[in-house]
């Protein structure tokens, strides 16, 4: 059997330690042929690939980012969408001429779309769910989350000093377009006083009051952790957004910190390396067994797998519900709704 393995959309701590759980599986457990293909999608429209082998998979698995490079192709997105057969056809034939029994794919929800409509085309396919942000559904974490918290964390924990020296309010800006879980995470574990997710949204009043109070209190500063996917009236960040109208609405000095890719680089966590271990193990097993056409997931304490059909399309949001909201709404913590 010859397999190929790829990885798309933003790149996240543990997709190396995948690749060799797929790879190093696929091979010396099955005596499966692997080749990794390069730069998302669109290196299997060029056949931009390598040979993986026992020897080229050693000495990635501490590694941060993708050894196969990544893209968010948009040509690709175009053609497996498009109305023209021929776009569809072309795809098909370039699998076919790489010799491939299966395509795994590396990936967040965009990837798990692509992957899924390439299933509808007949190709043999295995998603496996990536994303620093933890938004994919049909899986309870995503490797990459847990590295990202970490380091989320570790900038919350080191604004608590300097906010305290000088008596501000400090508006820290995490990752998480559509879902808020690294800044619901973070700001947990970090001791946010404020915590802003674009499922919840906000309302400016609850957030000043807040702000105000806790002055009144006799606490020195604040904290605000914000992502970025919240929604603002003004096409501002939303660190300058909310440092801008919290300083001028209650005259206390504030400063934002937009921590940006540092989110996303470096190596996995212990607990990114073995989820993505475990992944890409089970991704190997499932082409063994001839199980296409779904996405390798974690639910529960159980590595298992669900049909990319229910996957597709779909996000994993936070909710008013959240365990971690319910838990810190009872502790006095604001989401800026209440
Ligand atoms: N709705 C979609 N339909 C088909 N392909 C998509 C769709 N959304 C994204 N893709 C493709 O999936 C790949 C990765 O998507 P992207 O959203 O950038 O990253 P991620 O997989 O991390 O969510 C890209 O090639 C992109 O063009
Ligand atoms: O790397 P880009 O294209 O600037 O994208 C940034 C986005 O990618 C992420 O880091 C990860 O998102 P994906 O896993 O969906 O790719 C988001 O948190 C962030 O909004
Ligand atoms: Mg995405």
């Amino acid at each position: 059997m010859k397999i190929g393995i790829l990885s798309s959309g933003g790149d996240a701590p543990g997709i190396n330690a995948t690749i060799r759980g797929v790879g190093k599986t696929a091979i010396n457990n099955y005596g499966m042929q692997v080749i990794g293909i390069q730069n998302g999608f669109s290196g299997l429209l060029y056949k931009d690939i390598v040979e993986l082998t026992d020897a080229s998979l050693s000495g990635i698995l501490n590694l941060g980012g993708t050894i196969l490079g990544t893209a968010r192709e948009k040509v690709f997105r175009k053609m497996i969408t498009s109305p023209d057969e021929k776009d569809r056809e072309q795809i098909k034939a370039a699998y076919q001429e790489l010799g491939l029994d299966c395509l795994v794919c590396i990936g967040g929800n965009g990837t798990q779309r692509t992957t899924y409509m390439l299933s509808q085309l007949g190709l043999n396919v295995i998603g496996v769910p990536k994303t620093i942000d933890n938004d994919v559904y049909g899986t309870d974490v995503t490797f990459g989350f847990d590295t990202a918290v970490n380091i989320a964390t570790d900038a919350i924990d080191r604004l608590h000093s300097t906010a305290s020296s000088h008596r501000r309010v400090m508006v820290i800006e995490l990752m998480g377009h559509h879902a808020g879980w690294i800044t619901l995470y973070a700001g947990m574990a970090g001791g946010a006083d404020i915590i802003l997710l674009p499922e919840l949204g906000y309302n400016m009043k609850v957030i000043i009051d807040k702000i105000n109070k806790r002055m009144e209190l006799g606490k020195a500063y604040s904290i605000v952790a914000v992502a970025e996917g919240v929604e603002l009236p003004t096409k501002e960040r939303p660190a300058t957004y909310f440092a801008r109208e919290i300083e001028e609405q209650t005259g206390y000095e504030t400063r934002e910190t937009v921590l940006g890719y540092i989110q996303r680089g470096g190596s996995p966590s212990p607990s990114d390396k073995i989820l993505g271990t475990l992944l890409g193990g089970h991704a190997a097993d499932l082409i063994h067994e001839g199980k296409f056409g779904r996405m390798v997931a974690k639910l529960g304490n159980k590595i298992s797998d669900v049909p990319l059909s229910e996957v597709e399309g779909k996000l994993r949001l936070i909710t008013p519900d959240t365990d971690l909201v319910v838990q810190g709404k009872k502790m006095g913590i604001s989401f800026g709704v209440w």
